[in-house]
């Protein structure tokens, strides 16, 4: 069974993911921890005009390696370096097969990130696109990093995370909206616990569809 999870940054995707893949037993791959590993690989020439072949050579020759440094690959500043490397059409490709190939596992997976439901596995069993409004995601992002001791600007963490979501959203070779066939699940009045029962009943009910028999009610 593959699982899809899309949504913009802090949605709470992640969390959601890991959760769906405990409760299924399945193995999870945060997609975004790829463009991160390439952003941070190519910081020496962000938005200088080295940027492109740097960040394709880094996507290129990218290894489970440079996935373990969880403190430096999701720092809001490696978000921001991961949106712009993830404009680049030959760094999606790079990174395509490593997305295609987890998923294909025998088994299945649960992948979250932005282009899951639509690029990477538009086979999935069943499609989520979290939502939650852009405050929300602010305040989690920001109690998330106070809890590793970060101090956070809330007014600069704002601004931060609705500039990323906009070059998301323009990305050209991006593919950042709900699959047609996407559950669109709404968690900002949700904590984590209510939102992963929500997300458990949407896979549930997708599956019953897939079998041909009612939805669970
Ligand atoms: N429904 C929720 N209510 C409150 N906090 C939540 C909820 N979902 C997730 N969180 C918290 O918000 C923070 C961000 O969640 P998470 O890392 O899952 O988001 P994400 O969408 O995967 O982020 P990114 O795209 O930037 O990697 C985490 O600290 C997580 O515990
Ligand atoms: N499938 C994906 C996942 C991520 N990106 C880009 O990486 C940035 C960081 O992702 P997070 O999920 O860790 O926040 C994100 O803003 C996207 O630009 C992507 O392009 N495709």
């Amino acid at each position: 069974m593959i699982i899809a999870v899309d949504g913009p940054a802090a949605s709470g995707k992640g969390t959601l993911a890991s959760g769906l893949a405990r409760h299924y037993g399945l193995p999870h791959l945060d997609t975004g921890l790829l463009y991160r590993a390439v952003g941070l690989a190519s910081a020496a020439a962000v938005d200088g005009p080295d940027l492109e072949p740097t960040a394709i050579a880094a996507a290129r020759s990218l290894d489970a390696g440079q996935l373990t440094d969880l403190d430096a690959l999701t720092a809001a500043e490696t978000g921001v370096l991961a949106s712009k490397v993830a404009v680049i059409a030959e760094v999606r490709a790079a990174l395509f097969d490593f997305q295609r190939n987890f998923a294909l596992q025998p088994g299945g997976a649960v992948l979250d990130g932005r282009d899951i439901g639509t690029k990477i596995c538009p086979d999935a069993d069943a499609k989520l696109f979290i939502q939650a409004d852009s405050k929300a995601r602010m305040e989690r992002r920001a109690r998330q990093l106070e809890a590793r001791g970060v101090a956070v600007d809330r007014y600069a963490l704002f601004h931060q995370i609705e500039e990323r979501d906009a070059r998301d959203m323009l990305n050209p070779n991006g593919g950042f909206y709900p699959a047609p066939d996407a559950h669109l699940l709404d968690t900002t009045l949700m904590g984590i616990e209510a939102a992963l029962r929500a997300a458990i009943a949407v896979v549930e009910t997708a599956l019953a569809l897939k079998a041909g028999g009612q939805s669970p009610s």
